[in-house]
C-alpha cells in the first residue's frame, strides 16, 4: 500500500496558498480498504445492528440504545481491551439493550487541542493522516469482528469514504450540527444520524439537521480512488436528536426531551431522542454522569406507568430511545504529557470519563424488566 508522500512546499504567487506551508498526499479509500477489507464477520454486525437500531429510533424494537465508549481513542490496545469487555455484557444483555461502542476518532475542538487518533495518531502534533486512517480501520473492523457495533462522530467531511462501511451509528456534533456539509453529508451515511443541540443549547439546530438530511443533496467529495467528484444522495431517513445540554445548562430532563419531540413531530419526523449523560447534561464531571443516566431510565419507566397519554413524562418516556455514557477502563482523565510513557494507562486523554466497573454496574442496572425487552 502506499502511504503519505513527503509534503511538498506549495505553488505561491501573490494571491495563493499564502497561509500554507505544505501539501502532502494521502493514500485513497480504496487503498485503504484493499488492505482491510470488510470481514464477513464485521459486515453481519455492522448490517443487524443499523437494523436493530432503526428499529428501537422508529419504535418497533423496544429496547434501549446504548452508545458507551471513551470519549476519545488514543490507544488501540486499550480500545481493544474495552471492546472485548463491552462485547462480552452486549451479548449478556442483548434482549434488553442494544450496545454500540463509542469509537471517536476525529475530536472537534473549542479552539485548539489535540485532534484524534485518526488525525494526529502519535499523539504529537505529526498529523500522521494515513497512520490514523490505517490504524482507525484495523480498530474498527477489530471491534466489528467481536460482534460489538462501531459508533463514531463524522467531522471531516471526506474521512466518511474510508470508513462508512464500518459504522452502525453517526453523529454530528453540537459544533457542526448546523453546518451544511455536516447535514449534507449526513444524508448520504448508509447509518442511523443522531444530531446533537447546538452548544448553546439551542434545539432547533439538531431537528433543523435531521430534517436537512433527510432530503436528497448534491455534493463535493472524493471517490475510492480520490478523484473529486459529486455525490448525489437519497436522504437519510433515520436521523434523530442527541440532547447534550448547553450553555444555560442540562436538557435530559422530561420537559426537554418532551420539547424535542414535539419539534420533531412538528417537523414530521419520528420523534427519537438519545439523551448524552456527558457534556454539558453532566457539565463535564464524569461523576455526574449516573445522575443523567438514573434520569433517562426513570423517564422511561415513568412513561410505562402513566395512564395519561398526554402527559409530559408520557411523551418523553416514549421518544427516549438511547443513551450515550462516555467510560473508559478507568475513571477520569488526564492531559497529554510531554513524555507519552508516563500515560496512564486505560484513562481518557479529552473529556472525564466513568471507569469499567461503573459502566457495567449502569449498564447492568438499565437491564431490568420493564425497560423495553425484545420479545
Ligand atoms: O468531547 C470532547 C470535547 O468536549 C470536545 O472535543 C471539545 O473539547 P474542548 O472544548 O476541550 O476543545
Ligand atoms: C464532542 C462531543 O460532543 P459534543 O459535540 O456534544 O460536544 C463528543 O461526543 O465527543
Amino acid at each position: 500500500m502506499s502511504s503519505a508522500s513527503n509534503p511538498t512546499a506549495p505553488h505561491q504567487s501573490a494571491t495563493e496558498n499564502l497561509h500554507v506551508s505544505a501539501f502532502e498526499t494521502v493514500l485513497s479509500p480504496r487503498e485503504l480498504k484493499d488492505a482491510y477489507p470488510l470481514s464477513a464477520a464485521a459486515e453481519r454486525t455492522v448490517f443487524a445492528a443499523r437494523e436493530a437500531v432503526r428499529g428501537i429510533l422508529h419504535g418497533t424494537d423496544p429496547r434501549l440504545l446504548v452508545i458507551a465508549g471513551p470519549c476519545s481513542i488514543h490507544d488501540a490496545g486499550q480500545a481493544l481491551t474495552y471492546a472485548h469487555k463491552l462485547a462480552a455484557l452486549r451479548s449478556e444483555l442483548s434482549g434488553q439493550l442494544e450496545i454500540v461502542m463509542r469509537v471517536y476518532v476525529d475530536k472537534p475542538r473549542t479552539t485548539v487541542g489535540w485532534r484524534g487518533y485518526l488525525t494526529d495518531p502519535h499523539l504529537n502534533g505529526a498529523y500522521d493522516f494515513s497512520g490514523g486512517l490505517r490504524r482507525t480501520r484495523e480498530l474498527m473492523l477489530a471491534i466489528n469482528d467481536l460482534g460489538l457495533p462501531v459508533a463514531t462522530e463524522l467531522l471531516d467531511p471526506f474521512v466518511p469514504q474510508y470508513l462508512f462501511d464500518l459504522l452502525s451509528w453517526v453523529c454530528i456534533g453540537a459544533r457542526t450540527a448546523e453546518s451544511q456539509t455536516h447535514r449534507v453529508m449526513a444524508s448520504a451515511v448508509s447509518a442511523p444520524v443522531g444530531f446533537k443541540n447546538g452548544t448553546s443549547g439551542n434545539l432547533k439546530i439538531a431537528v433543523d439537521a435531521a430534517v436537512a438530511a433527510r432530503n436528497p443533496h448534491a455534493f463535493f467529495t472524493i471517490t475510492d480512488d480520490a478523484r473529486a467528484c459529486i455525490v448525489h444522495t437519497r436522504g437519510n431517513p433515520d436521523g434523530h436528536v442527541v440532547l447534550r445540554g448547553g450553555s444555560a445548562g442540562p436538557n435530559y430532563g422530561a420537559d426537554s426531551v418532551s420539547e424535542a419531540a414535539r419539534l420533531m413531530q412538528l417537523a414530521h419526523l419520528t420523534p427519537a431522542v438519545v439523551v448524552d449523560c456527558s457534556h454539558a447534561n453532566s457539565g463535564s464531571d464524569h461523576t455526574r454522569q449516573h445522575l443523567v443516566w438514573q434520569d433517562v431510565l426513570a423517564q422511561r419507566q415513568n412513561s410505562r406507568d402513566s395512564g395519561n397519554q398526554d402527559s409530559s413524562d408520557q411523551r418523553s418516556g416514549a421518544a427516549l430511545r438511547g443513551v450515550m455514557i462516555e467510560s473508559h477502563l478507568n475513571a477520569g482523565k488526564q492531559s497529554i504529557p510531554a513524555d507519552l510513557t508516563d500515560l496512564q494507562y486505560g484513562v481518557s486523554v479529552t473529556d472525564a470519563c466513568i471507569g469499567w466497573d461503573e459502566t457495567e454496574a449502569l449498564l447492568r442496572g438499565a437491564a431490568v424488566d420493564g425497560l423495553g425487552s425484545k420479545r
